[in-house]
């Protein structure tokens, strides 16, 4: 659906931000993208959505460059950016407004969604507080059921129930005609949400894989005697959590900030024992 190849951008006069990035984004899936605050997440966002292009390479949705800016393209495409502007209108006048750029607009899902976050259609948005706003664009984002939805951030300026009802929402939003790729230095907020994460580093793409084959390849957990030998990752803060070569124990829920740490710290490791095909070697 969404192809990156040999990917490269900066800003004027900047140093290089993303650097050889190549990647594939498939419908059915949610995406977390991750990386430490200024690693080009929004950046690697913008591109996809149209909003900046490639110096160098190219990102591709259906075999078309996203900077091209096509219309039967930039119609399958809706970002809810970091920081936005929304217009002083009432929320209904929005909706329709808007809806019409988006042909699979669902009006039914849209207010669905705006009374599960509390809100009234005919609120005015310059009335709402910045999480407030978030909610009307996520559910704006969320009924125009375009194949690609891009967040950046999403879950900054919502207070903790809405955190969680953001994730129960989101489950609901993947279908096997959609791919949401969402962005965010607070990886706990994305627990049980996502199937794919990528993480950029250093300006590189520094993994990428399927939580599935994280949880065929890692154990997560406190070791119990007679494993420490498979350790490859523990932090005191994590109150004894390891990262284990899986071998031959059970499989374990996958704890996003403490893959997300060892990944960060020891990129190679981490990526050689995911990758590492046979079950019995040591890395
Ligand atoms: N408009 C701009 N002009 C110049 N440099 C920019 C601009 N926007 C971002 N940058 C720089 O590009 C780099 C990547 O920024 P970006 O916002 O993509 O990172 P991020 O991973 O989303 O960060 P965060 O987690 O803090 O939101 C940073 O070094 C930033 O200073």
């Amino acid at each position: 659906m969404i192809s990156i190849r040999g990917l490269r951008f900066h800003y004027p006069k900047g140093r290089t931000v993303l650097d050889d990035i190549s990647l594939d984004f498939m419908k059915g899936n949610i995406y977390g993208l991750f990386g430490e605050n200024g690693e080009g997440k929004s950046t690697l966002i913008k591109i996809m959505a149209g909003l900046l292009f490639p110096k160098v390479g190219y990102c591709q949705i259906s075999n078309e460059d996203v900077a091209k800016r096509k219309v039967k393209n930039l119609k399958e495409i809706f970002i809810v950016p970091e920081d936005f502007e929304l217009p002083g209108i009432k929320i209904d006048t929005f909706e329709k407004i808007n809806s019409s750029f988006y042909p699979k607009f669902s009006q039914d899902r849209f207010y669905e969604l705006i009374q599960e976050f509390k809100l009234s259609p005919k609120e005015n948005i310059a009335a709402l507080s910045f999480g407030q706003k978030k909610k009307v664009l996520i559910a704006f984002g969320i009924a125009a059921n375009t194949s690609l939805l891009l967040m950046d951030e999403p879950t900054n300026g919502l207070d903790i129930p809405s955190k969680s009802q953001f994730r129960k929402i989101m489950a609901s939003a993947v279908d096997q005609g959609k791919c949401i790729v969402i962005s965010t230095h607070q990886v706990r907020d994305l627990h049980s949400l996502i199937n794919y994460v990528v993480i950029l580093g250093q300006s590189k793409v520094i993994f990428d894989q399927s939580l599935s084959r994280v949880s065929e390849k890692l154990w997560f957990g406190r070791p119990k005697q007679g494993m420490q030998e498979d350790i490859l990752y523990s932090e005191p803060s994590f109150v004894g959590k390891a990262i284990l070569k899986r071998q031959d124990y059970e499989e374990t829920e996958v704890d996003l900030e403490l893959l997300f740490n060892a990944v960060v710290s020891y990129p190679e490791k981490i990526n050689n024992a995911i990758k590492n095909v046979n079950r019995n070697a040591r890395v």
